[in-house]
This record gives C-alpha cells, structure tokens and sequence, in this order.
C-alpha cells in the first residue's frame, strides 16, 4: 500500500509489550540532518509515549545513510541491545548513487537483523524529491520515525 494511502504515524497499540526495560539504538544519518532530526524526534518520543525508559534509548549518528548498516551492527551485536532503529533521508540525485545507497541499505539492514536475529528497523526515506521527504517527516503522510519505532515495539512482541 502506498503511504499516500497509508499514513505513516497510524497505529494501533493495543497489542504493544511492556517495553519499559528493553533497550533500544537509534541509529541517525547525518545526511539531510534537517529532515532525520524530525525523523529521529518522532522515533523518539513514539518510544517514550508506549512506555520506554530514556536512559534506554542510545541515540548514534553516522555520516550518511550508507553507514547505517555498520552503525546498527555495532550496537546490534551487544546483547542487552533489544532493537535497533535506523533512520535516513536518501533523495534522489543526478546519477544512479541514491540507488545504491538505497538498495545496500535494505539488504544490509536485512543482514544485521538476521545475524543478531533481533528487530533492526528500515527507517530509510527514499523519496525523489526533497517535498516527498518532508511529507514523510511529519508532513502530510506522517513520520516515518513514528512508523519505525512502532515496528521495532511490535516485532519485539512477536
Ligand atoms: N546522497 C545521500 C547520501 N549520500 C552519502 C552516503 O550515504 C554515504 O555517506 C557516502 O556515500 C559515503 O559512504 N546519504 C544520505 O543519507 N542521503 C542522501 O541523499
Ligand atoms: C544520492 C545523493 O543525493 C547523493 O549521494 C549523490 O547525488 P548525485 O547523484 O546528484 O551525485
């Protein structure tokens, strides 16, 4: 379903754990930092509303979105590490590189979740314009920072 269809910030929480002693990462790109900050403050506060201890959410910022894979490893191989949440901007350019960016992010996320086997969160905005992006940043089709934060509460619940 398309996230004009669906907006990014609805959710049920009825079936949400108690995750006031689970510890989560989140792991920030640099890149477009006007937009993740949104993105991040919506990961954020989501974690707090539905129960989260702040002193259990490590916030780490990597320079752009392609080292979001490496930065969610790093503190997705800790155990006491329950979820780690990655959050990114990747807007597309003149040439092919947001799509490599893109395409390596996904499988490489994919990678570390299946590795730690613990909830590791796409939080990767891949849009074509910079209005796409701020429409998924607390714009008209919500946060997707609320979107991955939610993700991360309900795969720990699986
Ligand atoms: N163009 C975007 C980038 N590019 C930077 C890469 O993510 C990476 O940091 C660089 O290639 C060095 O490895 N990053 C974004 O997050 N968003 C973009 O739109
Ligand atoms: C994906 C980006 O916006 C940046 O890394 C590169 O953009 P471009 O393809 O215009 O060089």
């Amino acid at each position: 379903m398309a996230t004009a269809l669906q907006n990014l910030s609805d959710y049920d929480a009825s079936s949400f754990i108690d995750i006031s002693e689970k510890r989560f990462g989140l792991v920030v790109a640099d890149w477009n930092r006007e937009i993740t900050d949104v993105l991040s403050a919506g990961a954020y506060e989501t974690l707090l509303k539905h129960g989260a201890n702040p002193d259990n959410i490590f916030r780490n910022t990597v320079p752009g979105s392609f080292e979001l894979t490496l930065g969610a490893q790093f503190l997705a191989q800790h155990d006491e590490m329950d979820a780690v949440i990655c959050l990114g901007v990747v807007i597309q350019g003149e040439t092919k590189h947001d799509d490599y960016i893109c395409h390596a992010v996904a499988q490489g996320i994919t990678n570390v979740a299946l590795k730690f086997n613990k909830p590791v969160i796409f939080g990767l905005v891949t849009t074509n314009t910079l209005e796409q992006a701020w429409d998924r940043a607390g714009g008209k089709h919500g946060n997707k920072g609320v979107e991955a934060a939610v993700a991360a509460i309900q795969m720990l619940g699986f």
